[in-house]
């Protein structure tokens, strides 16, 4: 390893999951692959933090899992000081499995309530014997300190710590083997916003003692951005956006990363900033959209160049073409997958007679205006919503469809530098920074 070398590295990293009701199916190789983690590089530096955000189930655990080696990936790699985990032995593996660990969400349910405190804290010590048994009772009072708990704390059971102290116990276990990495996943999620504020503290001060290197993974970008050196954001198995705090909280932000920071609360009451709500939840894993991932929810969806509209009206033509393609799956009458009635509709009786379901009543539901600026577009979404209006639901998707194809959903965004200049490298995996001349 050079002095540039990160100290973890994650290169092309996959983990796929099949899902499967029964043994039949799994024998038979018939469930379905859940991709959970689909192709993340990302390194940490020595003594880094790197904060990792994004929404529940969008595969952070399971990135924090393969590189502490606590899971295998599917394809791709972890490299720890230059040496890839799969090209490891037994031994170096467990010698890994001391240098990086990891730190759980719920800190009661990681501790084991049968042992009392020092057990539980002494139990690394005693399997990776790495302090002899006469020094061993030692060695977890400085552990116990060093987390801010009392020596005598080693004698009582978790259940008898508040989720503050359990967290502290849950870190001075981690600590017992002198780590170089710590895995924080969501590690004040579950606590009270004080006890919060002090176990960040504490996560600092001891970054600051031993020179410990942090992934710090949570759902709550206003904890990261106080904690990290840097800061990946991940969707749907992927990391679309890296930098530092500073440059994705005052420079230009993926859309993602856009939202996430419009739903960090102001401290000013008073604060009118635009919230960005993403419509819908997160697509599933197991047959995730194409091209950019986030083109299903994203406020500022490409429209296509044939086109002169703006986003966010074309964001309404593309909600609308995804529920029509949704409904014809379905089958059924279309109108139940798709907005409708209207919102607000005060009299539903006569918004669910036919004579309502209107090319232009559509358009309102998807807060389309009656009359698009560009021609050629309106005509193209009048045929099909008269289509649709009229019963024929196929045509309409299939107009739609045709007609109203974002860059956005067929092909797949490099992540592109976008500054360079400051301590971090600030990279964003969308087409609206996808710098053409290179490609070309
Ligand atoms: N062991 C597993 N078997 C099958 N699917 C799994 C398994 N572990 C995770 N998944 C799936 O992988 C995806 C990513 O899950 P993961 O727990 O890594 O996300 P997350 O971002 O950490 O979410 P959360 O914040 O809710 O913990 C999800 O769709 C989840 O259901």
């Amino acid at each position: 390893m050079t002095g540039d070398d990160p100290l973890l590295r994650a290169e092309g990293l996959e983990k796929r999951f099949t899902t499967s009701d029964g043994l039949l199916e799994r024998l038979l190789g018939r469930g379905e692959t859940i991709r959970a983690v689909d192709g993340v590089d990302l390194e940490i530096a020595e003594g880094e933090t790197l904060g990792l955000v994004g929404e529940s189930g969008c595969g952070k655990t399971t990135l924090g899992r393969l590189l502490v080696g606590l899971d295998e990936p599917s394809a791709g790699s972890v490299v720890y000081r230059g040496r890839d985990l799969a090209t490891l032995d037994r031994r170096e593996r467990r010698e890994l499995r001391t240098n990086v660990q990891y730190v759980f969400q719920n800190p009661l349910a990681s501790l084991n309530p049968q042992l009392p405190v020092g057990d539980i804290v002494g139990e690394p010590l005693a399997v990776h014997d790495i302090v002899p048994p006469d020094r061993r009772d030692d060695r977890i009072a400085d552990l116990l300190e060093t987390v801010g708990l009392e020596p005598s704390a080693a004698n009582r059971y978790p259940r008898e710590f508040s989720g503050g102290q359990c967290q502290r116990i849950a870190i001075a276990r981690a600590l017992a083997v002198e780590p170089e990495v710590l895995v924080c996943d969501e590690p004040v999620t579950a606590l009270d916003v004080s006890v919060q504020a002090r176990i960040l503290n504490l996560l600092s001060e001891l970054q600051a003692e031993f020179g410990l290197s942090y992934l710090f993974v949570s759902h709550d970008l206003s904890v990261v951005e106080h904690v990290a050196d840097r800061i990946a954001v991940m969707y749907l198995g992927r990391i679309v956006e890296r930098g530092s705090p500073t440059q994705l909280f005052e420079g230009d932000s993926h859309p993602y990363t856009e939202a996430l920071l419009s739903a960090i609360p102001e401290p000013d009451p008073c604060w009118e900033g635009d919230r960005i709500v993403l419509e819908g939840d997160v697509p599933s894993a197991i047959d995730p959209p194409s091209g950019c991932q986030f083109h299903t929810r994203c406020p500022k969806v490409i429209p296509p160049s044939a086109y002169d509209l703006e986003c966010e009206v074309f964001r309404g033509v593309m909600d609308l073409r995804l529920d029509l393609a949704d409904a014809v799956a379905d089958g059924g009458d279309p109108r139940e997958a798709l907005r409708w009635p209207p919102a607000g509709a005060t009299n539903a009786t006569a918004i669910d007679a036919d004579s309502t379901f209107t090319a232009g009543a559509i358009k309102d539901a998807y807060g389309i205006p009656r009359t698009l600026t560009d021609e050629d577009a309106e005509a193209a979404l009048t045929e099909a919503l008269e289509a649709l209006a009229a019963g024929d639901a196929e045509r309409a998707r299939s107009r739609l469809s045709r007609t109203f194809e974002s860059p956005c959903e067929t092909d797949r965004p490099d992540p592109q530098v976008v500054d360079d200049s400051g301590d971090a490298r600030h990279r964003i995996a969308c087409h609206r920074f996808y710098d053409r001349a290179t490609r070309e």
